[in-house]
């Protein structure tokens, strides 16, 4: 593994009573971009402000390249920062807002060349000169992200920046920062509890649960892999089937929906539900069986399944109908402790 170039060491921190980070070890390698990801109240956003130098820890270190940083001050990190509570300046134009933080490090005219080439790579010059209320929620974001961008930091801190967006503005803006994230090559760091902006975003993936790092990999690793129930539920859906009494300790094993295989009703190895729910998802159908193979399956247990559309045609599904399945061993995640599968 290539050595860390953001390296988290050890980190704690505490509110009072409460822990908001506990031993925290993290290695973020040049130009990666990493999502940190987990349910409300883990820890992510109190991780990105220590990053940042807004926090302090109680313990622990951070260094850049080697360097000990622990105690540098935020405006001397070179990191650009885009937080949900660092508003735009509402009486500042879209040219002023983005020239704000440059106005002590570079001259008049060169201030003027940045503003221009940013209102250029997000796609504001027209919107130069208007306020932040004149703008819609996207473009404020777009405000907000040139301004981080503009004094071309080593790293890029982001919290939550999509998350204020409808739909459609969101998956647009996804694309751009991870453009802009290419074409400057900073280090990016985003905090989000959208496990599909993670999957879609990150070369590797932070889970974070309870104040503390559950796994670290790429988007396919934490997907196709996760280390423990917890995080196989919060990315993506899964079914759990507990093969026994939990308590002694047997494995429980977790499926994806889009991996159980529907199989024809004579097949010699079919498992068998009945179809309880249908819900239509547009690309796709999902449903909830309920087992039926009580021998190996002792409590009464549901699998959800997706299935494309001409799959629910050929295989004739209907509401309350027996179907038959399979769970091929190689799509079947095992998990041998027993942890607590806690949905954020
Ligand atoms: N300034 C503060 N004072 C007291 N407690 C705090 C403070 N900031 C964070 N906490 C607590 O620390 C824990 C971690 O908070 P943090 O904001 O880092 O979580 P998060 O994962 O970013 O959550 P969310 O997704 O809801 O923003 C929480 O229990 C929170 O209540």
């Amino acid at each position: 593994m290539k050595q860390g170039y953001l390296s988290v060491h050890n980190l704690s921190k505490h509110f009072g009573k409460q822990t908001a980070l506990q031993d925290i070890n993290l290695d973020i390698h040049q130009h990666e971009f990493i999502c940190l990801l987990g349910p409300s109240g883990c820890g992510k956003t109190t991780l990105l402000r220590i990053l940042a130098g807004l926090e302090k820890a109680d313990r622990g270190h951070l260094t850049i390249g080697g360097k000990d940083i622990t105690s540098v001050p935020a405006g001397k990190r070179n990191f650009g920062m885009m937080f949900q509570s660092y508003a735009l300046f509402p009486n500042l134009s879209v040219s002023e807002n983005i020239a704000y933080g440059l106005r002590n490090r570079l001259t008049k005219s060169q201030i003027a060349d940045r503003v221009d080439e940013l209102l250029g790579l997000v796609e504001l010059v027209e919107q130069r000169h208007k306020v932040p209320s004149q703008l819609s929620g996207g473009q404020q974001q777009r405000v907000a992200l040139a301004r981080a961008l503009a004094f071309s930091p080593d790293c890029l801190l982001l919290d939550e920046p999509l998350s204020a967006l409808d739909a459609k503005v969101r998956v647009k803006l996804r694309r751009e920062i991870c453009r802009l994230h290419k074409q400057f090559g900073m280090t990016t760091i985003m905090v989000t509890h959208d496990q599909e902006e993670a999957l879609t975003m990150a070369d590797r993936i932070v889970v974070m649960n309870q104040s503390r790092i559950v796994q670290i990999g790429t988007p396919n690793e934490v997907y196709e892999r996760p280390n423990s129930p917890f995080v196989a539920d919060f990315i993506g859906a899964v079914s759990f089937i507990e093969t026994d009494n939990r308590k002694q300790g047997n494995p429980i094993l977790a499926i994806r929906p889009e991996h159980v295989q529907l199989v024809r009703e004579d097949h010699e190895k079919g498992r068998h539900g009945i179809v309880r729910e249908i819900e239509y998802r547009g690309t796709h159908y999902r449903m909830v069986l309920e087992l039926l193979d009580h021998q190996d399956f002792p409590l009464m247990q549901f699998l959800t399944v997706d299935l494309p559309t001409q799959a629910m045609v050929t295989f004739n599904i209907r509401l309350n109908h027996k179907i038959t399945f399979n769970l091929l061993p190689e799509h079947v995640i095992r998990f041998d402790t027993v942890s607590d599968i806690a949905v954020g």
